[in-house]
Parts: C-alpha cells; sequence; structure tokens
C-alpha cells in the first residue's frame, strides 16, 4: 500500500442487539496484523460496550452521550481528523454505529470535503439484521435506512428462524436492497475476508436512494428512550431476578436493548448482563479490584418506556 492510499473504513451498523459487537469481536480477532482504530458509538449515556468488547491491541475510542448521526457527529469528525495527522499509525478504520444511527450522515462525514475524502476510503457499509426481531423494528425509520445503505447485508441469529423464515426474509431483504450481497449468519460466523477489503461501497448507488446524502442530515429518533440507571449501593440479587423477569416478561416487546454490570451484593464477580426483547442474557463477570469503585449501571434502551417506573425497580433491588 503506498503511503497516499486512502484509509479504508468500515461502517457496521445495524439496530439494536443485532449483533454488532459480537461480529466487530470477530472482525478484530480475524485481522490481527492489521491496525485497526475501532470508533463505538453508544446511544446510551454510559459505556458497556467498551466491557464487551474484547481488548484487543487496537485503540478503540468511544464516543458516547448521543448517537453518532446527529449530536455527537462533531466529535466523529474531530476524531477523525485527529487520524489523519497520524495515517501512518493507521490501516484501517472501523466504526460501530449505534442502533439507533441512520448511516446516512456518518458516510456523509467521509465525503463531505476534499481532504476527508482523499484520507479515507469507505470499504464497505455493513448492515446487520436480527433475523428474529426485523419484523419488529421495522416499524423504526431506521433500521429501513440501515438496510437501504448497506453494501452487506449480514442477517445474523439465523438460528432463531425456522427456514420457511429465512426464505421470507430473503425475498423481503432483496427487494428492499437488491444491491447488497446477503449472508446468513449465527453470532456473525462469516469469513472476514468477505466483508473486509471488499471495496463494495458504491457512491453512486447510495446517492441514488439519498440523493440529498451530501447535503446535511435532518432527522431525530421518534419515541425511542435510553435511561441510565446507576448506584454505588449493592443490589440483591434475588430482587435483581425478580425485576428482570417482570421486566422481560411484560415489557419485553418495547425493549429494545438492555444492557449493564451489576454489584451484587456478597458477591466478589460483576454481574454483566444484556437483552434484545425477551431474550436476556447474564454472566459472571470479572472480580471487582480493589482499586475500582463498586457500581452498577443498567442502560435501558426502548420504547414508550415510563422512566419513573424503571427507577422504581432499580431501586427495589437495592440490598
Ligand atoms: N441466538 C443468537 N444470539 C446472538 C447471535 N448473535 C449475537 N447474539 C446475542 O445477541 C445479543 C446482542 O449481541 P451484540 O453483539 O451485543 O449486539 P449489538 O448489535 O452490538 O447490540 P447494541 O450495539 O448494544 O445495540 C448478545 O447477547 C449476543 O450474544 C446469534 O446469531 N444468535
Amino acid at each position: 500500500m503506498s503511503q497516499e492510499s486512502p484509509i479504508p473504513v468500515t461502517i457496521l451498523t445495524g439496530f439494536l442487539g443485532a449483533g454488532k459487537t459480537t461480529l466487530l469481536n470477530k472482525l478484530l480477532h480475524d485481522m490481527p496484523n492489521e491496525k485497526a482504530a475501532v470508533i463505538i458509538n453508544e446511544f446510551g449515556d454510559t459505556s458497556i460496550d467498551s466491557q464487551l468488547v474484547i481488548r484487543t491491541k487496537e485503540e478503540i475510542v468511544e464516543i458516547n452521550s448521543g448517537c453518532i448521526c446527529c449530536n455527537v457527529r462533531g466529535d466523529l469528525i474531530s476524531l477523525l481528523t485527529d487520524l489523519m495527522k497520524q495515517k501512518e499509525k493507521v490501516d484501517r478504520v472501523v466504526i460501530e454505529t449505534t442502533g439507533m444511527a441512520n448511516p446516512a450522515p456518518v458516510i456523509q462525514t467521509f465525503l463531505m470535503d476534499e481532504q476527508m475524502a482523499d484520507t479515507f476510503e469507505i470499504d464497505s457499509v455493513i448492515t446487520m439484521v436480527d433475523a428474529k426481531h426485523i419484523e419488529q423494528h421495522l416499524q423504526e425509520e431506521e433500521p429501513e435506512q440501515q438496510i437501504a445503505f448497506a453494501d452487506i447485508l449480514l442477517v445474523n441469529k439465523t438460528d432463531l428462524i425456522t427456514e420457511d423464515e429465512r426464505k421470507q426474509l430473503e425475498a423481503q431483504l432483496t427487494h428492499m436492497n437488491p444491491n447488497a450481497h446477503q449472508f446468513y449468519t449465527t453470532y456473525g460466523n462469516v469469513d472476514t475476508k468477505e466483508l473486509i477489503g471488499k471495496k463494495s461501497f458504491d457512491l453512486d448507488y447510495a446517492l441514488n436512494i439519498n440523493p440529498e446524502l451530501l447535503t446535511e442530515p435532518h432527522h431525530h429518533h421518534h419515541h425511542v428512550t435510553s435511561f441510565v440507571f446507576q448506584d454505588e449501593r449493592p443490589l440483591d440479587l434475588d430482587k435483581v431476578n425478580k425485576w428482570f423477569a417482570y421486566l422481560v416478561r411484560i415489557k419485553g416487546e418495547s425493549l429494545y436493548r438492555y444492557k449493564g454490570v451489576l454489584s451484587i451484593k456478597q458477591m466478589e464477580q460483576k454481574v454483566v448482563f444484556q437483552g434484545v426483547h425477551m431474550l436476556f442474557a447474564g454472566t459472571e463477570g470479572d472480580v471487582w479490584t480493589k482499586d475500582e469503585k463498586r457500581k452498577s449501571e443498567v442502560v435501558i434502551i426502548g420504547k414508550h418506556l415510563d422512566h419513573q417506573e424503571l427507577e422504581k425497580g432499580f431501586q427495589y433491588c437495592l440490598a
């Protein structure tokens, strides 16, 4: 690669909980010799994803407190401007957007001026689709946009659907975006060579679906809200189990994404949990170290959620 070749950029999108972090971990694992600058953006106010991404030697930068396609786009631009000054240190940029991001403004960032366009080159826009929940998610505007702009569609969680459902989904996605290459996966398991270095992003096609791609973005996220609850007092495991059982059973439909780290009384380890609608998983994490402040942190993203009720539920869990 000559000194002047632009730095390839992989944009990873997909609705909340589709499997982006799972795929990102796999990509980083499969590219041990690439110096990748990884940019992760969270919709919520807290940075639980960095605890879920397996640390590698890559530089991982998180942009929180907002969505990459709206209020933190300035942060993305300044990060990229910094990267421009140290081009030799990076072979690739990988951006994981929030599940609520419209990819257009992110794509636009790389096209907005000559210097940006000379320094970076979008390699591909990979959109992960949650095969199990996509029907529900298409009620929102963003998944449709994410699918439309993809040149690679990674249809994930195929273990949770039937063969017939898969065929239907394939027809539907082909109709929504006939240009994209489709892969059907579980846990993002596809040969990394199919995703990286393909230079499959096609600006003309993107402009064709959105002629306003090169003008200023204007949009907002409808009625999807994100709440963060934090407390340094320990929680009671039994109460936590009861609260989650209630949330998942009664509110599962509205819960797009929830995750967190819990400090449980009488437990040396952290409890790390995450879920998408009614699918919930909790595991024991690392032991709290002496230097760490024990603290519970829960992020809940969803539709029609009552902040007070959730707050009350969280408070109930205190030991
Ligand atoms: N059954 C099943 N679960 C999966 C699959 N891929 C990922 N998951 C699980 O789905 C949950 C969400 O995966 P993530 O990789 O965190 O999804 P994400 O898109 O990064 O989520 P956010 O960025 O938090 O919105 C995790 O509990 C994963 O273990 C899959 O193919 N099948």
